[in-house]
């Protein structure tokens, strides 16, 4: 589903209305009732309601919802927190309708009376500022704002929590802690960005008739869910065998941090890849195989327990590699990553360690023939980039945008809401995992599931945004079945690629 833009988002309101030829009135009334539906599932009609308007379209949902709301039988006041004159267009005609239907409309700008009235009622309906907010939230709403956050009740938002920017690159703003947001048509960019999506609460799309198209061929950016990876996860072929289904190559890997390599080996083999050669050093090897019995080994000249040589190896006869992981940061694993990117003319993946030692080089990998997937989180975005890691929360798709474009890589933004760029500047967002992926490991375990991915016969786009679904979901089922966020391990994620894999295929 596309992810939009408040300026999308208007294209496609202008767009229904002007060639499509509906009136923006009925537009209101679908998003009012629609919301209304939600409402009366959540509230019973026992409880009295506030709705709080403010002088743009979104108050005019409110004043929809309000009248629905009072047509099923609730006790409902509206606080309009502006003046008459403001509320034009069809807000004026939907509060119009309200005052016909007998509804109760209280024109208030003191916070106190706002409180006063907020504490003779039960659930809070917020209607006050949609995508339409430009800059600081002003007076009244800012006092407002801080009231009903400070109240605690029941608390409904309209479209997106007035104060929160519909876009990303705002990082500071005074905005309603929601409960539950009604999220009109379609998602809006800031439900993604990991600084705003918690005001929304527990958020829900509600359909109002508008035409699910984009207009823009600049910033396209789509969530990717099950049915996603349903229709484009290849299937086994039944007559393949170990070479159809990737030969992948891991390279990393220390003495005192063999478990990375294991564990991406591991979920690569776990998530369908063929054959799995691990590269590390000597002294490593016994650990990782006891765990990873079915991937074959390559030793590694070493010293200290870093590797420092890279042994002769035919890289074509690999179909991928992720190099990085527990490899350690010294001068030898730096020429390495480097003599890696030159000569292996296959896809490669890049994570960790890998990540550190490339940054000086990045020309290198443009100069690449063959992808280059890097898959960073927020600090090492930051290495890569010189912006600084709230510079990067606070416009992700954008950084991410321009550094895919700029260098010609596939990147993998890890984080609540990881984000899959490609070359192109096409980006999609993953729809799973939790907090319980918050833990030292993670990052090899999607490293290998997406080093599958890489392998399988799909596109890499597929490919890719594939791996980082299924890695989460894998997280989401334990959770939900055995698990806690608690106690969850990055190898329990491994063994939960079982039941997400019975799920898809
Ligand atoms: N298809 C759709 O998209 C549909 C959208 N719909 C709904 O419409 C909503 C978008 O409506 P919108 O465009 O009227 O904007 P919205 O946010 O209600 O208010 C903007 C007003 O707020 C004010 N204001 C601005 N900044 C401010 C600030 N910092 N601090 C304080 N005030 C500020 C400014 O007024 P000003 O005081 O500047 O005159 C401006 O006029 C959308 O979220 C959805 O709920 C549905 O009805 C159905 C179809
Ligand atoms: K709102």
């Amino acid at each position: 589903m596309h992810i939009v833009t408040a300026k999308e988002m208007y294209e496609i309101d202008r767009f229904a209305i002007e060639k499509g030829g509906i009136d923006g009135r009925i537009l209101m009334e679908n998003a009012g009732r629609a919301i209304v539906d939600q409402i009366t599932n959540l509230v019973d009609n026992t409880e009295r309601i506030l709705v709080l308007v403010g002088s743009g379209n979104n108050g005019g949902d409110g004043f929809v919802i309000a009248r629905n709301l009072l047509n099923k039988g609730y006790e409902v006041i509206v606080l309009q927190l502006v003046a008459d004159e403001k509320i034009k267009g069809d807000a004026a005609y939907h509060k119009q309708l309200f005052i016909n239907f007998k509804g109760k409309i209280q024109l208030v700008q003191e916070v106190t009376v706002v409180e006063q009235y907020l504490s003779n009622a039960d659930v809070v309906i917020d209607a006050m500022l949609g995508i339409g907010i430009s800059g600081e939230v002003r007076q009244p709403f800012k006092q407002v704002i801080e009231v009903v956050n400070k109240l605690e009740m029941l608390t409904i938002s309209v479209d997106i929590p007035s104060g929160v920017p519909a876009d990303e690159g705002v990082a500071n703003f005074t905005a309603i802690k929601a409960d539950y947001t009604f999220v009109v048509e379609l998602p809006k960019l800031s439900l993604y960005l990991e600084y705003c999506s918690p005001f929304y609460g527990q958020w829900r799309l509600v359909e109002i008739g508008l035409p699910h198209t984009t207009f823009s061929q600049d910033n396209l950016i789509e969530t990717w869910n099950q049915k996603n990876v349903v229709e484009t996860l290849p299937k086994r072929n039944r007559y393949s065998h170990k070479g159809s289904h990737g030969k992948g190559l891991v390279i990393g890997g220390s003495h005192t941090m063999p478990g990375s390599v294991a564990m991406t080996a591991k979920a690569a083999l776990r998530s369908g890849s063929g054959l799995i050669t691990v590269g590390t050093v000597q002294e490593a090897i016994p650990s990782i195989a006891s765990y990873c019995m079915e991937a074959t080994y390559i030793s590694f000249l070493s010293n200290e327990g870093i590797i420092t040589g890279l042994p002769a190896i035919d890289f074509s006869s690999y179909d991928a590699l992720a190099i990085g992981m527990g490899m350690g940061r010294s001068e030898s694993t730096a020429s390495i990553t480097k003599k890696v990117i030159v000569d292996a003319k296959i896809p490669i993946l890049i994570d960790a360690d890998g990540l550190q030692h490339i940054k000086g080089d990045l020309p290198l990998i443009k100069q690449r023939q063959h992808p280059t997937v890097l898959t960073p989180h927020p600090g090492e975005m930051a290495m890569l980039t010189g912006y600084s890691v709230k510079e990067i929360l606070t416009s992700p798709f954008k950084v991410s945008k321009q550094f895919a474009r700029e260098h010609g890589v596939y990147l993998i933004l890890k984080g609540v809401h990881t984000i899959i760029s490609d070359p192109n500047g096409r980006q999609w967002v993953n729809t799973t995992g939790n907090a319980g992926l918050a833990k030292g490991g993670s990052g090899d375990v999607l490293s290998g599931i997406l080093l599958s991915m890489m392998m399988q016969n799909q596109s890499l786009n597929d490919a890719l945004t594939n791996g980082c679904f299924i890695h989460g979901a894998s997280a989401d089922i334990l959770v939900s079945e055995q698990r806690s966020k608690q106690d969850l391990v990055a190898t329990d994620v491994i063994d939960g690629l079982t039941s997400v894999f019975r799920t898809l295929i």
